[in-house]
């Protein structure tokens, strides 16, 4: 479809040696090898020496393998590429990191018995058995690493708008204070304003708050978008949400036309007026006007009690097709005796009701903060979409989740520049090729034994699936949502029964479904006129409808986790799915990460709640990989990320190790005069070292490198520590997961503030404000201690420095606690914190000094 423009030739191909290697028996060549070799430099050079196919005439060539004669014709060009990273010093240094942690492991098993100090040095034995089974993991996710590039204006000279798939977009907001409309309308705008076929969009406002002013805020910003689309279009504007593009810096300069500057001005006029609007409805009281329409659907409703809500504020209507697609606003019915799951079970209605409204193969789905940073992030989707090789390699594509206005350096450590190293720009997303082999020789050895254990094993060894589905800024296929697997042809021949089961009541989301289970994109039905499916999408967003269907436990967005994405991803890789990152430049997408210490703390406590909490459930990555299609490799990626909350145990012990030693006069660490110092003394240099050049590579300054390490540790040892014993609580049925709201706030900048720790009373921090205690008490004892040393024989040794460092290096990492603790008002922590870490830190060292004099 997407080729045909591709011309046939055939001819000489005398500069490439390689070539004929390349060939199949059929004379075909393969595809993915021809993209190997023909990187774009080396194809110019190539047409430049007017060189062409030497295949012989006669000879059957697929599209794919043809090249064209016209060096300007870029039709043969890729529209999509991996690029496979070289990441072969990481590779070394992190398997020396794995050489030293075994040694250390070793060496701990035999010097056991010479041990005086039994319990630190058991203790520390189980924590660094867990270290090194995390570093495989770690290291296993990050071995093979690459990038996809992506180039739109290939694939809009090679397919035609018209063959671009429809695509359903989803906003989602919750409370209109949390999550200021006018930040939600720029998303909305933002996304509107997309370089893409506006009859092929319809956009979905999803409001968990069912409020007035979001309401409103959607009916007057769509009024704004008839002006602000085409302006955007006309003058090609970059940025697409105007809260971004209307700063100081943007003012049209004297080059610019004169037509440009009068538009310009007019435009800004009016997003002010915008803003004006929703700022003064923020803070009027809503009043039921019941003689208008808008009044009378929000008089006496309560956000957590009433109907659906659903109003089509505007059509892009066939007859009469603007450049503004379908919006739509969608307020679920929500009662207080049923559960209503979170973002998930939004999710799920924005899926059923665009299911009965517009049905579009593709989802987009954003959060309210995450405008679209780049206007052709829908043409870069396409890239992949279009020119994805086999059909499983399209579970889903990702576009990282980035920061507009982040913190110099990343104070809190929540901007995800160091999941960008592993979860984003490289790993989870790996190549064949160098495996191929060992892959063909594990089959061959095991085939009769286990055939299909052998499989997995050789899939898991060759690759991974792809990125995790991060929740936010991903391209959904509908019909991987509604269940199905790759090459499965059972959802595609559904009966009505089965549809019923598994879809529900509603006859026309059943229909919607049916067509799109079936495949051909040709049978999906265009329906232009959304709003006379009104009484059909209000019936699907209610809130028993899922009752005895599979919405949210086999199809739509999965229950049971309070990070709905990472479950709802790990079940598409689960069933065989790939996925595809890819980065564009400028960022497709950018929202605001939290901007104060507390609200990190509550979303990192969140993020690691809900990650563990998928170990716990059928979707837990080893039961995906021995009952379903998870591969190995990439179930260790997963149990790599699922458990931040466990980390949190290991840790921690960790921490408290030092001061205990130091206290108690006792080693966990081999003596300075003993050789085998040296193997946590170079695991502590390397690894550190390596971090801090790795982040070097990725354009990270040494202060951020710094904050993101001792963020690391305090972030496991607090938030995720809270996590762990929240999962633990809920596993035994004493508290339910609730989704805490993160703030989000148009310019963080709030002054002196920025980049200020402040606490709230939060319980989170008790850990943490203990660790630095003990830490500072052992390190007070050991200054004592050296006043008294007597310089005899091996003072140096009986000393303990590496428990020195250790304690040094904990207290430097809680530095900001140590600050807090002397500061006064929201920067300092609070008196009751303070009284209770303290308390636990006295009964610590009371157990010390128990422990010590026994
Ligand atoms: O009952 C709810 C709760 C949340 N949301 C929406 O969910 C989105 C994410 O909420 P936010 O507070 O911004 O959480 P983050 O931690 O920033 O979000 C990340 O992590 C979440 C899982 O914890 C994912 O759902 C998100 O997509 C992902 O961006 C927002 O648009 C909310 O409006 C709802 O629609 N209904
Ligand atoms: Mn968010």
């Amino acid at each position: 479809m997407a080729y045909n423009k591709i011309r046939f030739l055939t001819g000489d191909l005398p500069l490439l040696p390689k070539f004929p290697n390349r060939i199949n028996h059929n004379g075909n060549l393969q595809k993915q090898q021809y993209f190997m070799l023909f990187h774009e430099h080396q194809l110019h050079h190539i047409l430049a020496t007017r060189t062409i196919h030497r295949l012989q005439k006669g000879h059957s060539f697929k599209l794919w393998y043809i090249m064209a004669k016209d060096t300007q014709d870029s039709t043969f060009l890729p529209i999509q590429e991996t690029i496979v990273h070289n990441n072969k010093t990481a590779r070394a240094i992190e398997l020396v990191i794995l050489a030293l942690l075994t040694s250390l492991l070793v060496y701990r098993v035999f010097s056991f018995k010479n041990q005086d100090h039994y319990l630190p040095w058991l203790v520390a034995f189980l924590c660094e058995l867990w270290f090194t089974f995390y570093w495989i993991l770690s290291v296993s996710t990050k071995w093979n690493q690459n990038t996809t590039i992506t180039y739109p204006e290939r694939l809009l000279k090679r397919v035609n708008e018209t063959e671009f798939p429809s695509v359903d977009i989803f906003v989602t907001t919750a409370d209109p204070i949390l999550e200021p409309s006018i930040i939600t309308m720029n998303t909305v705008l933002s996304l509107l304003a997309v370089d893409y076929p506006a009859g092929k969009l319809a956009l979905y406002l999803s409001d968990d708050g069912c409020s007035p002013l979001t309401y409103y805020s959607l009916v007057e910003t769509t009024k704004f978008a008839k002006l602000w689309i085409p302006f955007c279009k006309k003058y090609n504007v970059q940025v697409r949400a105007p809260f971004r593009y209307f700063t100081p810096e943007s003012i049209p300069s004297g080059d610019d036309s004169l037509d440009f500057q009068q538009e310009w001005k007019k435009m800004k006029n009016e997003y002010g007026d915008l803003y004006k609007k929703i700022d003064l409805a923020a803070q009027r009281p809503f009043t039921c006007e019941p003689n208008s329409d808008f009044g009378i659907i929000f008089c006496d409703v309560n956000r957590s009690d009433h109907p659906a809500i659903i109003k089509v504020i505007s059509e892009n209507k066939e007859d009469t097709p603007s450049d503004l697609p379908h919006v739509i606003y969608i307020s679920r019915e929500k009662s207080l005796k049923h559960p209503h799951y979170f973002k998930a079970g939004a999710m799920n209605v924005l899926a059923r009701v665009s299911g009965v409204m517009t049905n579009a193969p593709l989802m987009l789905n954003v959060d309210c903060d995450m405008y679209a940073n780049n206007p052709l992030v829908f043409l870069h989707a396409m890239c992949i979409y279009f020119g994805i090789k086999n059909e499983e390699d399209g579970g889903f594509i990702q576009f990282p989740q980035a920061f507009y206005d982040a913190l110099k350096d990343d104070p809190f450590g929540n901007q995800l520049v160091n999941l960008a190293v592993s979860i984003f720009t490289q790993s989870f997303c790996l190549l064949q090729q160098s495996f191929i082999c060992a892959k063909f020789l594990l089959i061959r050895f095991l085939k009769d034994v286990y055939k299909m254990f052998a499989s997995y094993i050789a899939n898991g060894l060759s690759s991974m699936q792809g990125t995790l589905y991060a929740g936010s800024n991903c391209f959904h296929q509908r019909k991987i949502i509604y269940g199905s697997s790759p090459g499965d042809i059972s959802t595609a021949k559904m009966v009505n029964e089965d549809l019923r089961n598994t879809f529900g009541e509603s006859i026309e989301l059943r229909e919607a479904a049916a067509h799109i289970l079936s495949g051909s994109d040709a049978k999906i039905e265009k329906r232009n006129n959304p709003s006379s499916f009104i009484e059909k999408a209000i019936h699907v967003a209610g809130c028993t409808y899922e009752y005895g269907t599979s919405w949210g436990k086999k199809v739509g967005w999965l229950y049971g986790a309070a990070t709905e994405d990472v479950l709802t991803g790990i079940n598409i890789h689960g069933r065989g799915w790939k996925s595809v990152l890819t980065s564009p430049v400028p960022l497709a997408f950018l929202g605001c990460a939290p901007t104060t210490y507390p609200s990190s703390l509550k979303q990192q406590k969140r993020w690691a709640n809900g990650l563990f909490e998928i170990l716990f459930t059928s979707n837990n990555p080893l039961l995906l990989t021995i009952k379903g299609k998870l591969w190995f490799r990439q179930a260790l990626g997963y149990l790599w990320v699922c458990m931040w909350a466990l980390r949190s145990i290991p840790e921690s012990c960790y921490a408290v190790l030092p001061a205990y030693c130091i206290i108690t006069n006792s080693n966990f660490l081999p003596k300075i005069n003993e050789p085998a110092f040296l193997i946590p003394m170079g695991i502590f240099v390397i690894y550190n070292l390596y971090v801090f050049w790795e982040f070097k590579s990725l354009g990270v300054s040494a202060r951020m490198w710094w904050n993101l390490q001792t963020m690391g540790r305090v972030n496991t040892i607090t938030a995720w520590l809270f996590s762990f014993i929240s999962v633990m609580l809920k596993l035994i049925g004493l508290s339910q997961t609730v989704f805490e709201l993160t703030q989000k706030e148009q310019s963080p900048n709030n002054g002196d503030d920025e980049g200020r720790f402040t606490y709230d009373k939060s319980p989170m921090i008790i850990p943490g404000v203990f660790i630095l205690l003990i830490n500072l008490t052992a390190l007070v004892n050991a200054m004592l201690r050296l006043l008294k040393v007597d310089f005899s024989e091996n003072w140096i040794g009986e000393l303990g420095v590496g428990e020195i460092i250790c304690s040094v290096w904990v207290t430097l990492c809680f530095g900001e606690f140590l600050k807090g603790l002397f500061r006064n008002g929201k920067y300092g922590i609070p008196f009751s914190t303070i009284w209770k870490s303290g308390a636990l830190a006295l009964f610590f060292v009371q157990i010390c000094r128990i422990k010590s004099q026994s």
